[in-house]
């Protein structure tokens, strides 16, 4: 797995906004979306593009397109928040969504939304979580998409543990990752240190779902 860790100052402005404890929810859902339009740019630097021939209003000349547009699939609620920036960067694309809640002792992903398209046979999905904590989460939803036949993956996230980052390796299942920071670690409730909290929360405000 690549792992790509986006070293910039813009990124580190935003990072550090969503950081910082006292950020209003407003705020730090603003700073997301413009991380995420940075991060989704970087990651996206490879991706495959095509020429074709076009007129502009004086001469023919040569013009750009994706060759495969991706597949976005943000991982609920976090992810939700990565989903305007990363369609507003590629609007080509086209939008799967996959519903995950980690158990609160165990940690361990429990799912309640898979709609995704059957077929991924040939696709570029490109995932969003802002969080790469134990990797449980993300690994569980790169086996949805893999299980449909896709096997070109894109993770894209603001945080990663270590820990998470060598699951996702691990899995064999995601060719390329793109993160803003690999943090420290993780604490004894698998929050990542230092970290930002809960991503969920901090967005869309705390409470229990099961
Ligand atoms: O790597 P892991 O240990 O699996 O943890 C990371 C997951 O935790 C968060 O979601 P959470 O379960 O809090 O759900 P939420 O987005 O609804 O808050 C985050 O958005 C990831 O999906
Ligand atoms: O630090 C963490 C770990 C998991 N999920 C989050 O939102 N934050
Ligand atoms: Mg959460």
């Amino acid at each position: 797995m690549d792992v790509h860790v986006v070293d910039h100052p813009l990124a580190a402005l935003r990072l550090t906004t969503m950081r910082a404890a006292e950020t209003d929810s407003g705020t730090f859902r603003a700073s997301l979306h413009e991380l995420t339009t940075l991060l989704v740019y970087e990651a996206m630097r490879g991706i495959a593009a095509e020429k074709y021939p076009i007129s502009t209003p004086v001469a023919e000349t040569t013009g750009t397109r994706l060759a495969n547009p991706p597949l976005l699939v943000p991982v609920l609620r976090a992810g939700l928040g990565m989903a305007d920036a990363a369609h507003a960067i590629l609007p080509e694309a086209s939008m799967g969504f996959v519903g995950l809640a980690r158990d609160e002792k165990t940690h361990e992903p429990r799912a309640y939304m898979e709609s995704l398209p059957d077929d991924l046979t040939g696709r570029h999905v490109v995932v969003l979580d802002p969080m790469l904590a134990t990797g449980g989460s993300l690994v569980a939803c790169c086996e949805m998409i893999a299980s449909r036949g896709c096997t070109d993956i894109d993770v894209i996230c603001v945080l990663a543990a270590p820990e998470g980052v060598e699951r996702l390796r691990a899995s064999g299942l995601v060719p390329r990752m793109t993160t803003a920071s690999i943090d420290e670690g993780l604490n004894e409730e698998a929050f990542i240190v230092p970290g930002l909290g809960d991503a969920g929360d901090r967005q869309f405000g705390a409470y229990r779902r099961f």
